[in-house]
């Protein structure tokens, strides 16, 4: 299953046109380089303006919040769903600002949510198991909520998303976001787990022991990845995983948020290799384990505002610099014009 990547002729003749752009050579690259990529994605130079930039937010409890890994309580799930449904969440101020589209999914509340059923219509379980005693979901599950993901991305894609963002919603989702990283590459938790919505540091230490009992109980299993899904995972986390996959197999670019879409992107990468080709990362969050993700993904991120929200917030606040990028391809003077 592996993904082809962005065009390298288009990437190489949109850093030539940057190149050549009214400016020391180089002088603009942090930004122009967003503008390649895209370029390379769309395969034209310059490449077209993103008036269709859209976030998906995944929503799902987590059995293993009743370990005390988060500082809130899950109710917070539900509450953050209506939120968001009534526009007036984080990201829906952001992506307000910027004219992103959000659109969020009940993929696993624990709750049989009073919502409108399209909310709901993408619902693997209420909830996925506590991963320190169980696995998150069954393979099967683990399957469908992979699936879930594509169809999303499809629908997504037919109704002319140029740029995607995986956003997150749920208690307790770094601890399993965590537990992905450190099993994917094969380092202790401690290593890759951060203090989620406020822990302090003997809570951080709690939670990294709860990872590392979580992956001890699967042992061999993970290292398959859709078993490291069903073992670690959760159903909204695997959606998001299936949802990078097939935006990227769509020749569809992503932005990647903090740690949860850094475990989401780390998932795409190891079932559908060349998966990060079509991806940037849109922030540093302080959680170590995006960090990490993204330095092994080799993702630099685009901000660094210690942001640690999720819900896509960090990706959709660096959408602006992207469409910057883009703009000075098409709209800059070149030296030649200028000389
Ligand atoms: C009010 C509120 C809104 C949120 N929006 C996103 N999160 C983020 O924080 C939570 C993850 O952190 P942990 O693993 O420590 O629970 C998730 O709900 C995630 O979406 C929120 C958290 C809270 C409290
Ligand atoms: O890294 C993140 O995006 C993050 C951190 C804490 C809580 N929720 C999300």
């Amino acid at each position: 299953m592996t993904i082809t990547p962005p065009n390298a002729g288009v990437y190489a003749a949109a850093l030539a046109h940057c190149d050549s752009l009214a400016m020391p050579t180089g002088a603009l690259h942090g930004l122009v380089e967003l503008g390649c990529w895209i370029a390379a994605a769309q395969g034209q130079v310059p490449p077209a303006q993103l008036d269709n930039v859209r976030t998906v937010v995944f929503a799902g409890d987590h059995g293993v919040a009743a370990d005390g890994v988060s500082v809130y309580p899950t109710a917070i799930t539900v509450g953050m769903v209506h939120g968001i449904l009534a526009d007036k969440a984080g990201i829906s101020v952001i992506a307000r600002q910027h004219g992103i589209h959000v659109r969020l999914l009940d993929i696993g509340v624990d709750a049989d949510l009073d919502v409108p059923a399209e909310v709901s219509a993408h619902k693997v379980r209420r909830g996925s198991g506590n991963i320190r005693v169980e696995d998150a979901l069954t393979r099967a599950e683990a399957e469908q909520a992979l699936a879930e993901g594509e169809a999303i991305a499809a629908e997504e894609i037919a109704a002319g998303a140029q740029l995607l963002i995986a956003g997150d919603l749920g208690i307790g989702n770094t601890t399993p976001s965590a537990a992905l990283i450190a099993a994917t590459y094969g380092v202790r938790a401690a290593e890759v787990t951060g203090i989620g919505t406020g822990l302090d540091e003997a809570g951080r230490l709690r939670k990294a022991a709860v990872i590392d009992e979580a992956i001890a109980r699967c042992g061999d299993r993970l290292a398959d990845p859709i078993e490291r899904l069903a073992c670690l995972g959760s159903a909204d986390i695997a959606a998001a995983t299936g949802y990078m996959i097939a935006a990227a197999r769509a020749g569809v670019p992503v932005l990647v948020d903090g740690v949860i879409a850094g475990a989401e992107a780390t998932m795409a990468e190891s079932i559908a290799p060349g998966a990060k080709a079509w991806m940037r990362a849109g922030h540093r969050s302080p959680e170590p384990g995006l960090s990490f993700a993204i330095e092994k993904l080799g993702l630099s991120p685009i901000l660094d505002l210690g942001l640690r929200l999720g819900e896509g917030t960090g990706a959709a606040a660096a959408v602006p610099l992207v469409r910057t990028g883009i703009a000075l391809m098409r709209e800059m003077a070149t030296l030649a014009d200028v000389s």
